[in-house]
């Protein structure tokens, strides 16, 4: 693990010292949006239209925040509209890694072996980390976005003319109580497991532990009143905390010490769970060896023997009960 700096590649983990033991995210930093016609989006720059067969996705299965954008082209039917490719699960003193054209990791576009090429080809002087998910344009033969936030909203509004599903999960009525819980989980729940799992020092495991469950037990008592996040309407704020409770058990419970009660413990946050899952399509985009393998193996230091765990039974696609909520 490492980053880039002005343009060179530093085997360097996660400086925690200079926050007290906390881990503290860096912002992402290609942030132009693809638009419907081109223009700019809220930030960056125009010129990335939306175009069938222009944009490329780099993700990794295990990553929860490129998971999202797997999903998004998986909910609206752009499969055939933007390619991806997945890394490799195992990121090591090189950051993420290419494999082969037979595990189908290999760079479908330049054939790098390591995901910083495909940043410095960006821009040969970036300084900071390689993270999935990317988005490359082709075209202009750039990366026009490393935010899977803004992603999921690219292809969730922007590639309309190139799709039969109307479905808008960023609907306007709903986005200031979307944006509202959004800000919550991300916090305390996606980047809270992260929080817990990188601190350095107990003080601040203990205070990442403590706001990761007064969430979750919040969202427990949320979904028992209603189906979804907001309301009855399935929105990105719902696909945005699906990829962290799927992971929740599987790898953040042991390996990041996530571990005062485990999804399968609260009903309601279960069977949502299982609901979110079973979505036709979803479950394709689901890769759980690639998960466990990743965070087990490539975080030496958290776990040095590098064992991935057999375990644990997940039933995701066993019934749930969210349907008593339909009217
Ligand atoms: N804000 C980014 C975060 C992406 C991110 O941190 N991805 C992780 C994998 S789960 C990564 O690539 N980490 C490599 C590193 O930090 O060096 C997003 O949501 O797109």
């Amino acid at each position: 693990m490492g980053l880039l700096v002005e343009g060179k590649w530093v085997d360097q983990w996660y400086d925690t010292e200079k926050h007290g033991g906390r881990f503290v995210r860096e912002s992402a930093q290609f942030r132009n949006w693809i638009t419907a016609d081109g223009s700019a989006g809220p930030n960056g720059e125009g010129g990335f239209e939306a175009e069938p067969g222009r944009y490329h996705i780099y993700f990794s299965y295990a990553c929860p925040w490129a998971h999202r954008t797997l999903i998004f082209r998986k909910l609206k039917r752009l499969e055939e509209v933007i390619s991806v490719s997945p890394v490799d699960p195992d990121m090591l003193e090189n950051g993420w890694e290419f494999g082969d054209q037979a595990d189908g990791t290999a760079d479908p576009l330049f054939g790098s072996n390591f995901l910083h090429q495909v940043y410095t080809r960006a821009d040969a002087h970036y300084t900071g980390r390689v993270t999935v998910p990317v988005i490359w344009d082709r075209k202009r033969e750039t990366i026009v976005s490393n935010e899977s936030a803004d992603i999921i909203r690219m292809l969730n509004s922007e590639f309309q003319a190139f799709t039969d599903v109307d479905t808008d999960y960023y609907p306007k009525e709903l986005r200031e109580d979307i944006d509202s819980i959004n800000e919550m989980v991300y916090h305390q729940v996606n980047n809270g497991v992260y929080r817990c799992g990188f601190a350095t020092s107990q003080a601040a495991y203990e205070e990442a532990f403590e706001a990761l469950f007064q969430a979750l037990d919040e969202l427990e008592q949320r979904l028992s009143r209603q189906r979804y996040l907001v309301g009855d309407t399935l929105t990105e704020a719902d696909w945005r905390l699906f990829t962290t409770l799927l992971r929740f058990d599987p790898v953040y419970v042991g390996h990041f010490k996530t571990n005062l009660r485990r999804i399968a413990d609260y009903p309601n946050l279960l069977n949502y769970t299982r609901e979110l899952y079973q979505v036709p399509g979803v479950a394709e985009t689901v890769n759980l060896r690639h998960i466990k393998r990743h965070y087990y193996y490539s975080h030496g230091n958290i776990n040095p023997t590098r064992i991935v765990p057999r375990g644990p039974v997940l039933n995701l696609d066993d019934p749930h009960d969210r349907d008593r909520f339909s009217n």
